[in-house]
């Protein structure tokens, strides 16, 4: 009998997909697919363990453990106020945790021999003197550093800030002002790159932009971390996925499980509604009727092949349904 594919959870409420063996193959198998063994065997670059922040009686965080990983974009979910700005602040030792501890590279950000050679940044658009130009704004950074000149401009082409880098960055939109803060963060090159909210005033091709950008950072082996309320928007970038539900992490992920587990709805018409409705229940499958349609949650369309084969029911429509990423996000953001 084909088996139910689902994201699990565990003893402390924490969602998480199962790996189970392949009866085949005998090789350890994700939700989505074979596990990409790099994916187990390289390090993880940040590692946030049992994080917790209190403001007086707030809980702004609350033991928040998860990992980012080499040449993947984990992307840190959770709606308005869950705590991921705090959790990103803790990460890069610009907030104390109040209990647990945040490492990059294995070590906590104090702890970094050259921090922005290590991790680099964007947090939020403030980082720069209105009066002074772009251009300005990142020399003085790297003269701090130690960027070379060149680094500039060649990261003032790349940002596409190069005609407006003699402007002054108080006239900068939101957009420009998050193209000149990611082109901060990139002037050492770092490995790591933490950012909230990135697309944040983008335009949608800034978000496109910004895209790409994460995107070739991570195919360089790079490690990328950043923060949204919108999953649909981070849909087509990121890899991993982390939930955070008022201060908690609910969820930890590849990306794929979510469509996979949660979002795949399949359409179903057959004579034999009955029949089919039952072997399909009996399969593990979650269905419910839409007129003469069943729908069902909880199996894959080859499972319901199978099943529909083996009982015998001729299927006359059997479609899958595009998944709802941000339905997906919204219910398990409510979940808690
Ligand atoms: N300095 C502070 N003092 C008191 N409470 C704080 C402080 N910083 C954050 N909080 C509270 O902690 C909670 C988490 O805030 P945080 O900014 O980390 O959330 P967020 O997920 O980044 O939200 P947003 O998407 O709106 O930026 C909120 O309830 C917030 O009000």
């Amino acid at each position: 009998m084909p088996r139910l594919r689902e994201i699990v959870m565990d003893s402390g409420g924490l969602l998480r997909v199962e790996e189970r063996l392949d009866r085949r193959t005998g090789q350890a198998v994700a939700a989505n697919g074979p596990i990409d063994p790099s994916r187990r065997s390289s390090p993880a670059m940040i590692q946030a363990i049992g994080l917790t922040k209190s403001y007086g009686h707030v809980h702004a965080v609350n033991g928040v453990s998860f990992e980012a990983r080499p040449g993947r974009v984990t992307g840190f979910l959770g709606l308005n106020g869950s705590g991921k700005t705090t959790t990103l602040r803790m990460l890069l030792g610009l907030t104390r945790p109040t209990s647990g501890e945040a490492r990059i590279n294995h070590r906590r950000f104090r702890d970094l021999k050259h921090p922005s050679k290590e991790v680099g940044a964007v947090l939020e658009q403030g980082i720069s003197h209105p009066g002074q130009s772009g251009r300005a704004h990142l020399v003085s950074q790297a003269l701090i550093v130690g960027a070379s000149r060149s680094r500039v401009d060649a990261l003032l082409d790349e940002v596409d800030l190069a005609q407006a880098a003699g402007q002054r960055t108080g006239q900068y939109s939101l957009g420009m002002r998050q193209r000149l803060a990611v082109a901060t963060a990139l002037l050492c090159d770092p490995p790591v790159l933490v950012l909230d909210e990135p697309a944040n005033g983008l335009d949608p091709e800034g978000v496109a932009w910004i895209r790409a950008l994460l995107r070739n950072h991570a195919n360089r082996g790079g490690t990328v971390l950043l923060s949204s309320h919108l999953l649909a928007e981070l849909a087509h970038l990121i890899d991993d996925v982390v939930i955070i539900v008022k201060g908690r992490v609910t969820c930890e992920a590849p990306l794929a499980s979510l469509y996979d587990n949660v979002a795949s709805r399949l359409r179903i018409r057959s004579r034999d509604q009955r029949r089919l409705w039952q072997v399909l229940e009996s399969a593990g499958g979650r269905v419910t009727r839409n007129g003469d349609v069943l729908e069902v949650v909880g199996l894959t369309s080859e499972d319901v092949g199978e099943i529909a084969f083996q009982a015998r029911v001729p299927l006359h429509e059997l479609t899958v349904d595009p998944p709802d990423l941000e339905q997906i996000f919204l219910t398990m953001a409510a979940a808690r």
